[in-house]
């Protein structure tokens, strides 16, 4: 499904990101973990097509076989939203802040014609929400994103990147900004909504790590150091720098 293979990053002759490798398979649930810094996000962001200005990537990505790397603006924009989508940390970003809920949801179907007319992606939306687990779709299908709280909006982002089935989803921090109870949901509805899918899950939590993903990759300075099953990597890691992060989890006390 995804195959990363040799990528590498760089800004003004400075490398970011060097000759990483991986892959995520459809039904396959991966963790990339690492400290701040490390080029979790820069990875993420060469898969999207959404690198800075001035930050180039060379190296392979292929989704489904197909060339992302030298695919152009309006060839990712397509895939962006249908065949893959993202969620990221801040939920108010991602929404557009003067449009109502219900209507973004069918937005998004309705730029990639996932659905035959308006009212179909309407109605298409009101499901979502009521699958991200939101009370009254229909209330919350007419309000405006400051009306919800920081857990209702990633719900909202979560039933947004869903909603065309996209093969591929690729997670940046989901759950940082809400407090633990709010993301232990938020866990539970990505975990029942990439299923099948291929979801690649950017954390510095090892704790959700352990919840979500089945594989994880450990990067330290722009390398991939360390990957393998999430249990023999958390309870056998052979790398000094995934040790070093073990230990400095609260993860070791629940074992
Ligand atoms: N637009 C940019 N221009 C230059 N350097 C950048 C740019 N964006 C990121 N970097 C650098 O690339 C490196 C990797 O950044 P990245 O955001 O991928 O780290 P990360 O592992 O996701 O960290 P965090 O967990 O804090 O999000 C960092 O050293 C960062 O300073």
């Amino acid at each position: 499904m995804l195959r990363v293979e040799g990528l590498s990053i760089e800004t003004g002759g400075y490398g970011l990101v060097h000759d990483v490798s991986f892959t995520v398979d459809s039904g396959e649930r991966v963790g990339l973990i690492g400290e701040s810094g490390s080029g979790k996000s820069l990875t993420a962001s060469a898969v999207l097509g959404l690198l800075p200005y001035g930050v180039t990537a060379t190296g392979t990505v292929e989704l489904e076989g197909r060339d992302l790397l030298g695919a152009s603006e309006r060839e990712l924009s397509g895939l962006r939203g249908r065949e893959m989508a993202m969620v990221f940390q801040e939920p108010m970003t991602a929404l557009n802040p003067s449009m109502r809920i219900g209507n973004q949801v069918a937005e998004v179907m309705r730029v990639h014609r996932t659905r035959p007319d308006r009212r179909s992606a309407k109605r298409a939306a009101l499901d979502l929400l009521d699958q991200v687990r939101l009370p009254d779709p229909e209330r919350i299908a007419r309000a405006y994103p400051h009306q919800l709280s920081g857990g209702q909006r990633q719900r909202v982002v979560l039933a947004i990147a869903l909603a065309n089935n996209p093969g591929l989803l690729i997670c940046d921090e989901p759950t940082t900004a809400l407090d633990v109870t709010v993301q232990a949901q938020i866990l539970d509805l990505i975990r029942a909504g990439v299923e099948g899918k291929a979801l690649l899950f950017i954390t510095h939590d090892l704790a959700v790590v352990a919840q979500v993903c089945q594989r994880v990759l450990v990067m330290l300075d722009g390398r991939i150091v360390e990957e393998g099953p999430v249990r023999e990597v958390f309870l056998t890691p052979r790398h000094e720098y995934t040790k070093k992060l073990l230990a400095a989890s609260d993860l070791e006390a629940r074992r």
